[in-house]
């Protein structure tokens, strides 16, 4: 079986395209939603991360409001930016872009977010929206990867799946969608992690896998089942002298031979990371309705 190949770059342009239309009637009514983007420190990966999301915001009509701090700003200094955001009234979403310098406390700082404009979907008051099945802001990545399964035709209601990795980020918060009496949940679901005893005793049991470890060919061809949906996630950095950045991108599946046994496989480039940024730009314009009682 060769693998038909879910491209995340295809989906996030068709919702681009109708996230422009909706950011448009909303302009017409005087609203423009509004996104600041904070970024401490030069990460390259963050920095390329963010020109990404304010290039995808003005590509779409979105006011991106670009706030980039040096790495040694301290967490007070931090913190007021964010409260200076909370009381705008433009801003209708507010991203910290992680990871942060050791130096800040990571949890104070996605504490001080308001509720409201979490459109990460990382306040505590959000996961726990989201646990109990409330509507909350779905955190970008998750909520990408059940868009591109649900989209690609494959059945979640019933279905068996495995993830690999626990992340915040990623594994729980997607566990918590996959699981919800909802259309993008109802699913069976498994997270192992670095601590699972066999991850591929597991894995080959899988509907559908969902690879989130940071590491490369951390999925093989044997730890899937014929026919299975492969998710990946993972964005790592290769030297590749042959390249003109240097390195080339691979995911967290050896994709050549596992692509010979799935149903679905997702590409690295190309495949989740642009729909974490469109479901950014989605929760950003839902925002902006929510706040001016739009349904
Ligand atoms: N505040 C947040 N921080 C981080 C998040 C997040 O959702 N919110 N997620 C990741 C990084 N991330 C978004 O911020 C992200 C990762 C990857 C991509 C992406 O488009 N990847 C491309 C390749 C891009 C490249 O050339 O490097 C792809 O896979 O095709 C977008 C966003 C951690 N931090």
């Amino acid at each position: 079986m060769t693998a038909e190949i879910i491209s995340g770059k295809q989906l996030a342009s068709d919702i681009r395209g109708e996230l422009k239309q909706e950011v448009e009637s909303l302009k017409e009514k005087g609203i423009t939603p509004g996104l600041a983007v904070i970024l401490v420190g030069e990460d390259p990966a963050s920095q390329s991360y963010v020109r990404a999301k304010e290039k995808a915001c003005a590509e779409i009509g979105i006011y991106s409001d670009d706030n980039k701090l040096p790495s040694d700003i301290s967490e007070e200094k931090l913190l007021s930016l964010i409260e200076e955001k909370n009381n705008d009234p433009s801003i209708h979403g507010i991203l910290v872009q992680l990871p942060l310098p050791k130096h800040i406390d990571e949890a104070k700082v996605l504490l001080a977010v308001n509720p409201d404009k979490d459109v990460d979907g990382f306040h505590p008051v959000n996961v726990g929206k989201l646990v109990v099945g409330q509507k909350a802001f779905l955190p970008c990545t998750p909520h990408g990867i059940v868009q591109m399964i649900k989209r690609a035709g494959v059945q979640l209601e019933g279905a068996n799946v495995v993830i690999v990795g626990r992340s915040n980020i990623v594994g729980k918060p997607l566990a918590n969608i996959l699981m919800q009496k909802s259309e993008l949940g109802n699913a069976t679901v498994t997270v192992c992690h670095t601590r699972t005893k066999d991850i591929s005793k597991h894995t080959i049991e899988a509907d559908i896998v969902v690879a989130a470890t940071g590491f490369p060919n951390s999925v093989t061809a044997d730890m899937v089942k014929e026919g299975a949906v492969v998710i990946d996630v993972g964005v790592n950095r290769v030297p590749d002298d042959t390249k003109k950045k240097g390195y080339r991108l691979i995911g967290d599946v050896d994709f050549d031979a596992v692509s010979q046994k799935a149903s679905f496989i997702t590409p690295v480039p190309g495949g989740v990371g642009p729909m974490t940024i469109t479901m950014l730009l989605y929760n950003t314009v839902d925002s902006s309705k929510t706040a001016n009682n739009i349904k």
